[in-house]
């Protein structure tokens, strides 16, 4: 037995070492077909000089073993390249946790045409997305039922390259209806979305605060929000600019003149109300209001402040656009800029970016709402017709960098606005920090890199003409994508299988 080991022993030592220097080689350009990651191992190490933790930016290694965080060491890393791991080393890259984007619209089943999970998420991963919470609307038919909630089930089957959560919606034909609710959020609906003005989608009207306070009723119980497209349309507000000499359908300033802030203020108002009566009756606790795509920094703000003040379960995203674009500077007939409420002048935006730093609005959300370019009426440029949505999932990461550099963001602000808080508004506990035990979805990007966002880039979401940077010379350039472990984007290339899993709430 001894003279067969002391045989051996040079080979078995052979083999070893060449194992060894084999598997301690990053394999980035590796991709099986059929399979979900360009790796071929699921235990290994990333390391960089930047890694985006809840205590800083350190250098860090972070150990992925089978789709989770294992460990997460600060400083040293180095030292683990002499190891027998399988290490990534992305040197300077910064490696913060994967976007969560509570707020996009992939419009299928049923209005593939717009957009597409595939698309959706192929973008999504190249834009360090690694979680998308799909709106109830656009699709056909809207998701308002357990049923309809089904079909968007069946429709993303294999289509998915990041993790997708659903929001359902809340309607008036479900809001009396508490069991048609309980089983559309036992189906595993996130939380519920609702509109106080017309959405534009025929098969999701809008709801009133009798509707709200109904639907919040039967969130309160599963613990899970209300997201909600706070405008109302006030009449007597709304006209001005249509009656008068300056009315010109292709100018920025006519469709500014059509949604005042005050419809954002008015609704606003209203869900205050409605999460205090809601609190007081029968629900310590209340359910949380999520007021989507805020763009008006001065009253509605102010109100958000004291409701939040007051004691309301109340959280509020704005999207990039709002904070990267001003009214004053939209080209006339510029219809890529159309959306709902508007994009607002160059003082409110500045005091967007105000509140974001200090903590008054809370997350970050694409809002990629595309249709099919021939509903924004190019030719015409008629903002008075033209469908409203901006289309840029892709650039999120950039673009808030980029216009967020002047305010000296951080990269833990952007981890907190694009991971940590999202994670948290869509129930997602073990998602949205690195830290041991959580998900493995990170995101790896050079701040520094510019890039020309023209007609040679690649953009994964449909129609490429509608996107609102096109043209823009941007900085941030994401390197990799992993989701779950998977690495499923890197450098210019997705995985060959979509691999992402559908979340569905938990009873
Ligand atoms: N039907 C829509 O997608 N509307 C969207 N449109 C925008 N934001 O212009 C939205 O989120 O309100
Ligand atoms: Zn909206
Ligand atoms: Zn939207």
């Amino acid at each position: 037995m001894d003279i067969l080991k002391s045989r051996f022993l040079p080979l078995i030592a052979l083999v070893a070492s060449v194992l060894f220097l084999y598997f301690r080689t990053p394999t980035f350009n590796k991709s099986i077909d059929g399979e979900c990651s360009l790796l071929t191992h699921d235990h290994y190490w990333i390391v960089s000089k930047r890694v985006v933790t809840p205590r800083g930016v350190s250098p860090g290694a972070v150990e992925v073993k089978s789709g989770h965080i294992n460990t997460v060491k600060e400083g040293e890393y180095h030292k683990l390249l002499l190891q027998n791991e399988h290490v990534l080393d992305y040197g300077g890259a910064v490696v913060m946790p994967g976007l969560i984007d509570v707020h996009a619209h992939l419009d299928e089943p049923g209005r593939e045409e717009w957009e597409g999970f595939s698309t959706g998420t192929k973008a999504a991963a190249a834009g360090g997305i690694t979680t998308l919470i799909d709106m109830p609307l656009n699709s056909f038919p809207s998701t308002v039922s357990e049923e309809t909630l089904k079909l968007k089930l069946e429709a993303a089957k294999k289509k998915l390259y990041v993790d997708v959560g659903f929001w359902g919606g809340l309607v008036p034909e479900n809001a009396f209806d508490p069991s048609a609710l309980d089983k559309l959020l036992k189906a595993g609906a996130l939380g519920l979305k609702s509109f106080m003005c017309p959405s534009g989608i025929n098969d999701f009207p809008m709801t009133n605060s009798t509707h709200i306070k109904e639907g919040l009723k039967v969130l309160a119980k599963y613990k899970r929000p209300l997201l909600v497209h706070a405008e109302v349309v006030l009449e007597s507000e709304s006209h001005i600019a249509l009656d008068s000499d300056e009315s010109d359908p292709r100018s920025y300033a006519t469709y500014l003149k059509t949604r005042p802030p005050s419809w954002e203020e008015a609704a606003i108002r209203e869900l205050k109300d409605a999460s205090e009566e809601t609190r007081v009756g029968g629900n310590a606790e209340g359910a949380h209001i999520h007021i989507v795509h805020l763009a008006d920094s001065r009253t509605s703000l102010d109100l958000i402040k004291a409701s939040k003040h007051g004691g309301s379960s109340l959280t509020v995203e704005t999207c990039p656009h709002y904070l990267a674009f001003s009214a004053e500077e939209i080209p006339d007939g510029d219809t890529r800029f159309k959306c709902a409420p508007p994009i607002r002048d160059e003082a409110n935006r500045q005091s967007l970016w105000e509140a974001l730093l200090e903590g008054h609005i809370d997350m970050l959300s694409s809002d990629h709402s595309p249709s099919t370019p021939d509903l924004k009426l190019f030719d015409e440029g008629d903002f008075l017709r033209a469908w409203g949505g901006i289309s840029s999932l892709q650039f999120v990461l950039p673009i808030t960098w980029s216009y967020g550099k002047a305010y000296g963001i951080t990269f833990n602000q952007l981890a907190s606005w694009w991971s940590e808080r999202p994670a948290k508004l869509a129930g997602q506990t073990n998602k949205g920090a690195i830290k041991r035990e959580m998900d493995a979805d990170f995101v790896v990007w050079m701040p520094e890199v510019e890039f020309e966002l023209d007609e040679n880039y690649d953009i994964y979401h449909k129609h490429r003409n509608i996107s609102a940077y096109l043209g823009q010379r941007i900085s941030g350039k994401v390197l990799a994508t992993f989701v779950r472990g998977n690495l499923v984007y890197s450098e210019g290339k997705h995985a060959s299988a979509a691999c992402g899993a559908p979340i569905l709430a938990k009873q």
